[in-house]
């Protein structure tokens, strides 16, 4: 198979190629970016494998760095881009189910190729477009399977990580995995537990916002891979629902948390605080979804929601949490939100006309814990309206708050 347009991506690493070539060593590109150009998808990163050796690629280029040396990776610079070349290599050991103990680098395509996971991760293509396919994945990319390069056991031997990629693009691509490749995930499934939660958290977030999600879950099911991921293995309900949703498509990772805490009937924030701790997401993270998860509560109990619940979720949450809503079939028109929000007298505390410095001046309030609950009063007071947003009725009100707190 030779693919006649090419990405741009690929003309502009073609003089890469050229140069390792013309010093009389092979050189190819490989792995995702490949598999995705034959699909007709889009690609992020091009990544070449040649027979040289990292010191005869950084001989060839004027500008490289040692991105991963020791595996062989180097990153030739050229024209602002920055191009993965790793010698091919062969891994032996894995001890600890995730890393080889030591690489060999070796002159062999073939003998590259076959340590790679899938069959549809396995294809070498040349500069000039030509598919070199020796583990027969073209044809496994035609029938939309997800196949492990020889024994399925001894890939997720070397790296358990696979098995979470089988399941990541059985969504993303919407592909089928294999029988024998997926009986290897059911058998080894345990292994999971000995790979970085933050490498399983990319994978499960990818699969959540693939093309069918549901394609992935059903692997996760079947296999019960899922019970070896952080905080999961009691939760076989949860994954039924979101199978039984309607179609689904989620692409931002604050919607999709939003929604497995959502289905997981977590019973407060902390519940949704640990979960996410477990799962190492960014503290950002977890202040957002805590924020759009007590949105969603209010909007399935209905009706107009209140000007705290609005005030204290901000847009971005607001709208995320509309968005696991609307997929739960109580969400409301966005506009409508977006409007009651902008409608708000404040949409930030730090816009109260009057300060904390401005209570000990003019000396309604002692420094001291009453001045954080007065001010809390005057925010909810203007938010809901209440009171006007201006220094002198803010003042007038504080001195009631604190007379009827000091009595
Ligand atoms: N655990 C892994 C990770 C990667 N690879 C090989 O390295 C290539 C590049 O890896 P990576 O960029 O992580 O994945 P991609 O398949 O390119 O997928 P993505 O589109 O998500 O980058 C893969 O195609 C595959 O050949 C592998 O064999 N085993
Ligand atoms: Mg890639």
């Amino acid at each position: 198979m030779i693919l006649t347009s090419l990405p741009t991506e690929f003309k502009q690493a073609k003089p890469i190629i050229d140069t390792i070539e013309a010093a009389g060593y092979e050189a190819y590109f490989v792995g995702g970016s490949v598999r995705d150009t034959i699909l007709g998808k889009p690609i992020h990163d091009v990544d070449i494998a040649t027979s040289a050796f990292p010191a005869e690629v950084k001989a060839l280029f004027k500008r490289t760095v040692d991105t991963g040396i020791e595996h062989g990776t180097v990153m030739i610079l050229d024209h602002g881009q920055g191009y993965e070349t790793t010698t091919f290599r062969t891994e032996l050991g894995y001890q600890d189910f995730r890393r080889p103990d030591e690489v060999t680098f070796v002159r062999s395509l073939k003998e590259d190729l076959k340590r790679r996971d899938f069959t549809i991760n396995a294809l070498a293509m040349r500069a000039n477009g030509e598919v070199i396919d020796l583990f027969d994945g073209l044809a496994d990319m035609s029938a939309h399977v997800i196949r492990a390069v020889g024994v399925a056991e001894d890939r997720f031997h070397e790296d358990a990580l696979r098995m979470m990629r089988a399941v990541r693009f059985a969504s993303q691509l919407g592909f089928t995995i294999e029988p024998a490749t997926e009986q290897a995930i059911a058998d080894n499934a345990q292994l999971l537990t000995k790979i970085a939660v933050e490498r399983t958290r990319v994978e499960w977030e990818k699969l959540l916002m693939g093309q069918q999600p549901v394609r992935g879950l059903q692997a996760l099911v079947k296999t019960a891979l899922y019970r070896y991921m952080p905080e999961m293995a009691d939760q076989l309900p949860m994954l039924k629902k979101l199978m039984a949703l309607p179609a689904w498509q989620l692409d931002q990772i604050e919607s999709t948390w939003t929604l497995l805490a959502w289905l997981m009937q977590l019973p407060d924030t902390a519940a949704i605080r640990q979960l996410l701790k477990a799962w190492k997401t960014s503290n950002d993270l977890i202040d957002h979804v805590t924020a759009a998860w007590t949105v969603v509560g209010a909007l399935q109990a209905g009706g107009t929601l209140a000007p705290m619940t609005l005030f204290k979720a901000g847009a971005p949450a607001l709208k995320t949490a509309n968005t696991v809503a609307n997929l739960l079939g109580f969400g409301q028109p966005q506009a409508e939100l977006d409007a009651a929000y902008a409608a708000l007298p404040i949409q930030d505390k730090h816009a109260l006309a009057l300060k904390g410095g401005d209570l000990l001046k003019q000396q309604v309030v002692q420094p001291g814990p009453m001045m954080g609950q007065v001010l809390a009063q005057l925010l909810v007071a203007v938010v809901t309206g209440k009171v006007a947003n201006e220094a002198g009725k803010l003042l007038e009100f504080a001195r009631m708050v604190a007379d009827t707190k000091s009595n």
